[in-house]
């Protein structure tokens, strides 16, 4: 049976940190962070996670600010509303939530984003200094970054020499992973939807992380006995144990099955999904320190 890696109780700590931090700030200086999450659209799940962000930021005591803007937004008008956050001095991180309508250049509007304000990590100074080791000033992916959190949990800083397969290879989750585990050390290989045998790839990893959008795909047979999982996932799926119509969160891997074989798994939800919030809040409390010329904590 695996120790069950609790995230709600990780990012806790982080959140408790970055709320002391936040204070001392503000004493400090006068400057209060400040979130601005910008969403396109009606998607109700992208609404929960917008929700959720807003209501972790009042608790670290940021300013919140939300922009709700219609599915029909032009690209024009999103981009105006980012340079005008861009100079808004009460503002220190703006996160777009992804995807967004296909009108819109999601690309294009990442790199609108002043980069000192990026708390997602998306835009492309922050991932260059990633890649190339300056994580001083670089602003990490929040959900990668919360991932390698978890792992330091169980494997404290020894990652050293260890195998990791990463199952996935966006952006958003799995090259910026790749870039974590290498800098700690561990041996990496990025899985995706070409790699041969995944299966026998996974059974050669003392670290599996998947982040495929597929859910429950990794099978506990895929497990080598005693490694660490981190489930990325997040899938929604019909769930009529719960009554007509109910739906349920699972990640990408047979939790159940994998459970019984690994030493240590992340559990969805109450994983890498509370982590990713928590990571943003310290982030932003990071990207406002600078802006008022303080030296930022480490969370
Ligand atoms: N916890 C959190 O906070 C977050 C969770 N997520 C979740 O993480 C998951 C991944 O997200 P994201 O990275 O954005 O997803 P993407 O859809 O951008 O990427 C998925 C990756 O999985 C690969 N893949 C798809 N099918 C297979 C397969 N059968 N075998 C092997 N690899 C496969 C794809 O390969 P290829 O490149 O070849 O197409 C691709 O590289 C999703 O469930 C998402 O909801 C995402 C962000 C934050
Ligand atoms: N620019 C951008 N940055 C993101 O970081 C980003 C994004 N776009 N688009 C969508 C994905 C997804 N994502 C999640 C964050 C928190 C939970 C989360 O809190 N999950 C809870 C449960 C949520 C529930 O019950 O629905 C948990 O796993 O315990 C999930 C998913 C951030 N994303």
């Amino acid at each position: 049976m695996a120790h069950i890696i609790d995230g709600k109780a990780v990012a806790a700590q982080v959140t408790e940190k970055v709320t002391e931090a936040a204070d001392a700030l503000r004493a400090s200086t006068g400057v209060q962070p400040g979130l601005a999450v910008v969403i396109v659209g009606e998607d109700p799940a992208s609404k929960v996670y917008v929700a959720n962000k807003g209501r972790t930021a009042r608790a670290c005591g940021f300013l919140s600010v939300e922009h709700t803007l219609p599915e029909d937004t032009d690209q024009a008008a999103l981009l105006g509303l980012i340079e005008e956050l861009n100079t808004d001095p009460a503002i220190h991180g703006i996160l777009v939530q992804l995807p967004l309508p296909a009108q819109i250049d999601a690309g294009a509007v990442i790199q609108a984003i002043a980069p000192e304000k990026d708390v997602d990590g998306f835009h492309f100074i922050n991932v260059g200094k990633l890649s190339t080791g300056e994580t001083e000033t670089a602003f990490v992916p929040c959900t990668p970054a919360g991932s390698m959190v978890l792992l330091q949990t169980v494997m404290e800083r020894d990652l050293s020499g260890r195998n990791a397969v990463v199952i996935g290879r966006s952006n958003i989750v799995g090259k910026p992973m790749f870039n974590l585990l290498l800098a700690a050390n561990a041996t990496v290989t990025v899985a995706h939807s070409r790699t041969a045998d995944l299966p026998a790839l996974c059974r050669t990893a003392d670290i599996v992380v998947a982040a495929v959008g597929r859910p429950q795909m990794v099978k506990g047979d895929w497990i080598r006995p005693g490694a660490t999982v981190i489930d990325v996932g997040m899938n929604r799926i019909p769930a009529p144990e719960r009554g007509e119509g109910k739906t349920r969160l699972v990640g990408d891997v047979d939790f159940e099955a994998a459970e019984k074989v690994a030493a240590a798994i992340t559990p969805v939800p109450g994983g890498v999904g509370p982590m990713t919030i928590a990571m943003l809040m310290a982030n932003a409390c990071v990207a406002a320190h600078r802006a008022a010329g303080r030296t930022p904590p480490r969370f």
